[in-house]
């Protein structure tokens, strides 16, 4: 396997929108390369879809030919050298003289993909003059919709932490496991006590936390620490019957089985069958029981569900945008239209749900969004025209409408909790 080529494959499959980065750097066949292939060709790839806007920006400064008429395995190679000559500690020469091999290989455009990556090697430039759409990386329609959700100032803060990494966050699981902490310290990994979560810690040297015996037997989970919050919003208690929606991998459907010791029933709901096996998965290997799956699309009413539930869990499918730090393709391809279909999703689940929920119960709509429209909007809209009363959530010792994790606070993702009571 070339790692070139590999680099080439995946961004590829991320410009066909074929899924979220994070899962397919994740999931690749890399045969057999070895683990500093492997991290280079993710390096690679992430910052290539990271930069893609200012990247696209400097090879169209040394380049005669337009960028939107060239051969689409030219553009990629020379955005993927671009990257690693600009972001990466290759040698420029190494870079170029593997670019022009694979060019030569690949296409007819040898000479000219030599002469821009020397162009690109020399270029001098203040980026201060840039926009921030070339400068963040961002396309026009999801800063316009940022820049509509919040102040000015805080849009700047916003596009700089789409660059940041969010804590690596992993959370006990009861159900198994009570001393993780020391165990794990034990084979020498630093954990450090979450600032909001009772069972959840930050690991300093996250690196092979996956191979420990606790990982592979479910004692942890890898879990951002804003989304295992829904479920202490949620409030389960024993013998109550809970539905999680849209549940896949499942994560948070865990989280609500462990707060009452197995002793609610729950049913994982998600309209992707696939996603069911995923959801089973973890739900065996964390001990979880009184589970039932269900595989509908959560727009239509099902008719045998109503006012069957105590609790429901809305953690809708939504615009992702509180997690381009581990998916930057989103900065890239989410448009406005994206958005407005996915509103009429999320109101069309809200909309069954609260009919599937008992008098006196609750509902969690959550979202890992940080616009306004599928958060903010969304809630009005619940209040006004939904059968529902919002509840303030106590958090952080305080009352707050809901809870707004934004990525630039706490080392967390974007991440959206509201809580409703059915009158
Ligand atoms: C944000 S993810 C849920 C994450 C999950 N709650 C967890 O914590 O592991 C949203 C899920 O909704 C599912 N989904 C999208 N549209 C749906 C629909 N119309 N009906 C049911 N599920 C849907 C997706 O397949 C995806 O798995």
């Amino acid at each position: 396997m070339n790692i070139r080529n590999e680099i080439i494959n995946i961004t590829n499959s991320i410009n066909n929108k074929s899924g979220y980065s994070s899962e397919l750097l994740k999931t690749y066949d890399y045969g057999d390369l070895d683990k500093r292939d492997i991290a280079y060709i993710k390096r690679c790839v992430f910052t290539e879809i990271e930069n893609r806007f200012f990247i696209d920006y400097v090879i169209s400064k040394c380049s005669d030919l337009e960028l939107n008429k060239l051969d689409k395995i030219v553009l990629e190679i020379l955005r993927m050298a671009t990257t690693e000559i600009l972001f990466m500690k290759t040698a420029d020469y190494a870079v170029v003289d593997e670019a022009v091999e694979l060019a030569n290989n690949l296409t007819h455009y040898k000479d000219y993909v030599n002469a821009v990556l020397r162009e690109v090697c020399r270029i001098n430039l203040d980026e201060e003059d840039l926009g921030d759409e070339i400068k963040f990386s961002i396309n026009k329609e999801l800063l316009k919709m940022l820049n509509k959700s919040y102040s000015k100032k805080t849009v700047k803060k916003l596009l700089k932490s789409f660059f940041y990494k969010s804590d690596f966050v992993i959370k006990q699981n009861k159900l198994k496991e009570n001393n993780l902490k020391t165990n794990l310290e034990n084979q020498g990994f630093v954990l450090e006590q979450h600032p909001f979560l009772k069972d959840s810690f930050i690991v300093k040297n996250p690196e092979s936390t996956i191979d420990t015996n606790e990982f592979k037997e479910g004692k942890f989970i890898i879990q951002d620490g804003s989304c295992s919050l829904c479920a202490e919003v949620l409030e389960p208690v024993e013998n109550s019957i809970v539905l999680d929606i849209c549940a896949a991998p499942g994560s948070k459907s865990c989280n609500i089985q462990e707060i009452t010791n197995n002793q609610s029933i729950i049913y994982c709901n998600d309209i992707n069958e696939n996603k069911i096996y995923r959801i089973k998965e973890n739900v065996n290997k964390c001990g979880v029981e009184n589970v039932q799956y269900m595989n509908f699309d959560a727009t239509i009413l099902q008719e045998d569900l109503i006012n069957k539930f105590d609790r429901i869990l809305v953690d809708a499918p939504c615009s992702a945008t509180g997690v381009i730090n581990k998916n930057p393709e989103i900065k890239l391809f989410r448009t406005k239209k994206d958005v407005e279909d996915l509103v009429l999703i999320q109101r069309k689940i809200l909309e069954n749900c609260e009919k599937y929920l008992k008098k006196g119960g609750i509902l969690v709509y959550s979202t890992c969004s940080l616009l306004k429209e599928e958060n903010e909007e969304n809630v009005d809209y619940i209040e006004n025209k939904l059968n529902l009363k919002r509840e303030d959530i106590d958090f952080y010792g305080d009352k707050n409408e809901f809870i707004k994790l934004m990525p630039f606070q706490k080392g967390t993702q974007g991440f959206f909790i509201s809580k409703f009571v059915k009158d």
